[in-house]
């Protein structure tokens, strides 16, 4: 994470970053809520279309059956009237090739002993049946669909069969037509070609359980037991229509009435929720781009908001620079500008006079001995030469007993001022103690220095001081130049100034290094 110069996240990141939060924690949502809503949804939308599918499939299949007893009780019906050999293979011949309904067809007589086969090539003629199936026919003397059996001629088969009654009622055996359940066969041919999506197994079972059609032809022929998950759908099916969940699939079942067999459209659970999965996240991927704007979007009114809070931060931390420049487009930005501004003002106004007290001398109003150090560090940084005056009133404490200290601090007051106006701008004028003064005057030498230290005590000696009648001063010069050090300058000057007084006071003296 980018931190700023001060140490801290700054806005503009923390905006980004809420809004991306925003952004995935909203989409996140949206892919948690579609996907449970639309998977119930296509769960829901499966087993109701699933059922609907089977219950189609199961009246094609019952049609289908109908139309085979239909097409087996005509064949019958003709055989009724003339059951000899040559007819039986003439009718066997002509259903097999006329409707293209069944594999083979076969006539069996009264005694369960194949009498006549189309095609001719099935190998089976005079064949007597053993299957439980053939019985059924047999016992039945109705039309019949036993269960799926293994014919003679090793062939899973379904064989539905009609009885032959003769003009005369006489039972004569049945013609039937078969299925070859693990071949080409039109049940499968039909049902297949209904087939309503790819994910949907298709299975249609009998009445034991036996598969007599799958959407997975190699499962064909298979038998479902109670340790099956269909078992249940199974045998809800067989008493109505319906749907249900059982072991990660959808399956809608039905049942074909006509042969009690049943028909199961399933579905992987799985399947359907992935596909639910993939949905979504196409629609994600669409609004990728429309996303990716918005954070751009975002990230440019990030910057629009913070840049001028971050120009303001920016100068505080250095407040030497402006504040009017920055662009406050916006009502928070611009009073919080105002508000550093004005601030900032009053900062410099408070330090300024702050400044200024500590180098004023507050009775004179004239420098200070702090100023004085100042200004002298300044000359000799450089390197100019000076002059240097100091400044005693003599007799000072006979004016505070005679006149009284307020006349006392009057006369230090107006000393003050006649200096400071007796000496150019660039001069140094301070007080530098209680009735004590000190001159600094850049690039004088010697014999200015004097004059002017004499023409200061003639225009002190003059003034008015009332109600102090005269007033007269003592004064020491001195010169400094590169090299030498201050102190002992300041030093000479005081030495001058004492000498001064030794020597009657209201005089000059003077007293150079080296
Ligand atoms: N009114 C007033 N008096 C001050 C101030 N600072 C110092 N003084 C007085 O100045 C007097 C200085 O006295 P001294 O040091 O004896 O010197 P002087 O009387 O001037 O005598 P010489 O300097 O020897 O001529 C003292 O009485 C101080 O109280 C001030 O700010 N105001």
């Amino acid at each position: 994470m980018k931190f700023s110069r001060f140490g801290v996240i700054d806005l503009r990141q923390v905006i980004l970053g809420f809004a991306v939060l925003c952004v995935m924690v909203t989409l996140g949502n949206q892919f948690i809520i579609n996907y449970r809503v639309h998977g119930q949804q296509m769960v829901a939308h499966t087993l109701a279309s699933n059922q609907a599918y089977a219950s189609k499939l199961s009246d094609i299949t019952e049609q289908f059956l109908n139309s085979l007893q239909m097409q087996l009780r005509y064949s019958a019906a003709q055989l009724a009237d003339n059951n000899t050999p040559k007819s039986q293979q003439q009718e066997t011949l002509r259903l097999l090739e006329q409707t293209a309904s069944f594999n083979s067809v076969v006539v069996v007589n009264e005694q369960g002993v194949i009498t006549s086969t189309a095609p001719l090539t099935l190998g089976v003629k005079g064949v007597r049946l053993q299957s439980d199936s053939a019985k059924q026919s047999l016992r039945a003397q109705a039309p019949t669909i036993p269960q799926p059996f293994v014919s003679p001629a090793s062939n899973l088969i379904v064989s539905p069969s009609h009885p032959i009654f003769s003009a005369d009622e006489q039972y004569q055996g049945y013609i039937a037509g078969t299925i070859y359940l693990h071949g080409d066969n039109i049940l499968s041919r039909l049902l297949g070609q209904h087939f309503h999506n790819d994910k949907a197994n298709i299975i249609v079972l009998s009445e034991n359980g036996s598969v007599i059609y799958h959407s997975q032809r190699q499962r064909v022929g298979a038998k479902i037991t109670p340790a099956s998950p269909l078992w249940p759908a199974f045998a809800n099916a067989q008493m109505q229509s319906g749907s249900e969940g059982v072991g990660g699939m959808l399956v809608g079942y039905a049942p074909v009435r006509t042969a009690n067999w049943v028909v199961l459209v399933g579905t992987e659970r799985n399947q359907v929720v992935e596909s639910v999965g993939n949905t979504i996240m196409n629609v994600l991927a669409k609004a990728a781009p429309v996303t990716v704007v918005t954070l751009l979007v975002i990230w440019y009114l990030a910057n629009l908001i913070s840049a001028p809070l971050r120009q303001l931060a920016q100068r505080v931390a250095d407040s030497s620079k402006e504040y009017d420049d920055v662009p406050t487009w916006f009502f928070e930005a611009k009073t919080l500008r105002n508000a550093l501004r004005t601030y900032s003002n009053e900062q410099h106004q408070r330090i300024n006079d702050l400044n200024k007290a500590s180098l004023t001398d507050p009775l004179t109003g004239i420098g200070n001995r702090r100023y004085m150090e100042v200004f002298i560090q300044s000359m000799v940084a450089d390197e100019q030469a000076f002059a240097v005056i100091t400044l005693d009133i003599d007799h000072f404490k006979r004016v505070n007993d005679s006149y009284g200290h307020d006349v006392g601090d009057d006369v230090i007051q107006g000393l003050g001022q006649l200096l400071q106006s007796s000496c150019r701008e660039y001069d140094g004028v301070c007080r530098s103690g209680g009735e004590e003064f000190l001159l600094i005057l850049p690039g004088i030498g010697k014999k200015i220095a004097l004059e002017l230290a004499e023409r200061l005590r003639v225009a002190i000696q003059a003034h008015d001081f009332t109600p102090v009648p005269q007033v007269t001063v003592s004064l020491g010069v001195s010169l400094w130049q590169p090299g030498c050090s201050v102190d002992a300058v300041l030093k000479a000057a005081d030495n001058a100034l004492y000498r001064a007084k030794q020597r009657g006071r209201n005089r000059c003296e003077v007293e150079l290094l080296g």
